[in-house]
């Protein structure tokens, strides 16, 4: 049997068929039925719930195979009693600057927002305003990469072998301007992101950050802009794009008041993304595309 797409929570890094796989009525009465729903189980799991009506519990049953699986892998229907659960992750969060970012992500980590916990705060700036707030809330700051005639500070194997040891599951960069090396990229597969001010591609690479990027788009005439999250591959601002949020330019804009309103909607972004990551509701279409399946409607994805 040909291993199928799935779409439950219930088994990571699967792959879907492109959208119009989506229109098959099954989706539609899998989310449309009333008792579909999650929950957080406690502390320490969300749980995908779903009560077995009867349209629900064969549906389930054929539907929910990974790519990743085999005949042997199918699930029993017992295993669709089980509640689904999803363990609490664990972040590195990267910076170089003030860190408001890191900030709303660690805050909505406390309010529950976000079902993990920042667990490593790493840095090239030891005395940023990121470092600050990490050392406040008692959060371990690593500086990396080792400066130059410097003894303190993580070579790139030592980096993977401390977030090995702290159990990180997914590494955030936000405002942090050094290149991440290649041995942290494979390390963490699809598991570390980006946030950069500019709607990617445009105004991204080599020598675009902070207010340089708001700079350059204002100088452009572009009439819109906002923050991008993407996957980090080996070079500056080219991995696969998985959100993007518009904000308009004005025509008396200063860069400062561009960045401003960027920065606004990256910190929404960023929590919003952070929770999908942390809940297993990236999904990787055919094409490469990473999509985020919607918590409220598990059939529409973004
Ligand atoms: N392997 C990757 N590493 C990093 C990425 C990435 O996409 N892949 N993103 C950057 C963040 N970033 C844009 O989002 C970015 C940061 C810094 C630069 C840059 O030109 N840096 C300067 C040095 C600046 C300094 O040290 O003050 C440079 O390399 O000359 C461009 C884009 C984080 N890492
Ligand atoms: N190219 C990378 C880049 O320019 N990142 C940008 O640095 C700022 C960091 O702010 P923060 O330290 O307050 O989160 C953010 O605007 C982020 O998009």
């Amino acid at each position: 049997m040909q291993a199928q797409s799935m779409l439950s929570g219930s088994c990571p890094n699967y792959k879907i068929p492109s959208i119009p796989t989506f229109k098959n009525p099954f989706f539609s009465s899998l989310t449309s039925n009333p008792s579909f729903h999650f929950f957080l189980q406690s502390h320490n799991y969300v749980s995908f719930k779903t009560h077995h009506s009867p349209c629900l519990k064969g549906f389930l049953k054929k539907l929910l195979f990974c790519v990743n699986t085999t005949e042997n892998d199918v699930f029993e229907e017992k295993d669709y009693k089980k509640p689904q659960f999803v363990k609490r992750k664990k972040l590195a969060v990267f910076v170089s600057g003030g860190g408001s970012n890191f900030k709303s992500i660690h805050e909505a980590c406390f309010q529950g927002l976000i079902h993990g916990d920042i667990v490593v705060l790493v840095t090239n700036k030891p005395d940023c305003g990121g470092a600050d707030y990490g050392r406040s809330k008692e959060i371990p700051v690593v500086l990396f990469p080792r400066p130059k005639d410097e003894p303190d500070g993580f070579s790139p194997s030592d980096l993977v072998a401390a977030l090995r040891s702290l159990e990180v599951d997914f590494v955030l960069l936000a405002g942090y301007l050094k290149l991440i090396p290649a041995e942290l990229i494979r390390a963490y597969p699809q598991s570390i992101l980006n946030i950069h001010p500019s709607l990617l591609p445009a105004f991204g690479g080599k020598g675009y950050y902070g207010m340089k990027v708001h700079k350059a788009v204002i100088a452009s005439g572009a009439r819109y802009s906002g923050p991008t999250i993407h996957f980090v591959d080996e070079h500056y601002d080219t991995g696969r794009i998985l959100a993007q949020r518009v904000v308009p330019v004005l025509a008396n804009d200063t860069a400062e008041e561009l960045a401003a309103r960027v920065l606004q909607e990256e910190h929404q972004l960023y929590v919003e993304v952070t929770a999908a990551l942390c809940e297993e509701r990236i999904i990787w279409r055919e094409d490469g595309v990473p999509l985020i399946q919607s918590r409220e409607n598990p059939n529409e994805f973004s």
